[in-house]
């Protein structure tokens, strides 16, 4: 049974301050640093790329788990790879069809980095064939509109949450957007276990507590998935 795996998105943290707020996640709890790299294309905002996650791998050894919001993931592989990254997570909807998918998937993996694919809301679960999900390591599906932190967590997609899980016991199923205390158990129960979550981690009085609270929940849950 897959377990759970909290990921502060470092989207919410103070930029100027990379390393040490990643020092504090990990100190806190965190399985994973989220890493949210957006174009201004394929999303209407612009974060950060290949350079800043080469200036924090000099800080931490933590998992970073970048979430590529960019329209052609592929250019950007090699660079990711030689930056530090641990995981890449693309968009489905930049690839034109399911081989596009896969050979993404394997030139992520032949950099030697984890490969996840993710889907926006109004994506529907079928752009997500089963030759595609058999080759990667999670399915990230949106609970807001990719873009920006801090927006109100979507429900419609959970049940392509459901049906991923029911396809896929053991996959890691990530959910991202709006996830909080009042959130979490929606999306555990529907089957997701890793967890993405910038503004009800980084705006708790106590973040450790808020991670935890989301590993309990998933523990709770997993046992009927
Ligand atoms: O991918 C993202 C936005 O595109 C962010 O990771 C996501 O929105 C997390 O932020 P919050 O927990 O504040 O909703």
């Amino acid at each position: 049974m897959p377990s759970p795996i909290i990921c502060p998105s470092m989207l919410s943290s103070d930029f100027a301050n990379l390393a040490a707020e990643a020092k504090r996640m990990k100190d806190l709890g965190a399985d994973y640093l989220h890493m949210d790299v957006m174009d201004g294309h394929f999303v209407p905002n612009l974060t950060l790329g290949a350079p800043i996650i080469k200036s924090l791998r000099k800080h931490t050894d933590a998992f970073l788990d970048c979430h590529l919001m960019v329209s052609d993931p592929g250019k950007w592989v090699p660079d990711f790879h030689s930056a530090g990254a641990s995981s890449i997570t693309f968009h489905i909807e930049v690839c034109p069809t399911p081989a596009a998918a896969i050979s993404l998937i394997q030139q992520v993996h032949s950099h030697g980095m984890k490969c996840g694919v993710s889907v926006k809301p109004g994506t529907p679960v079928d752009a997500l064939p089963d030759e595609v999900l058999r080759d990667v390591d999670m399915v990230l599906v949106m609970t807001v509109e990719p873009g920006f932190g801090g927006q109100k967590f979507m429900e419609g997609p959970l049940d392509k949450v459901r049906s991923l899980r029911k396809r896929f016991p053991n996959l890691d199923i990530q959910v991202d957007g709006g996830l909080a205390l009042d959130t979490i158990d929606r999306a555990a129960e529907a089957g997701a276990n890793v967890i993405v979550a910038g503004t009800s981690v980084f705006g708790a009085q106590d973040p450790k507590a808020v991670m935890e609270s989301f590993r309990e929940s998933i523990r709770k849950h997993s046992s009927k998935w």
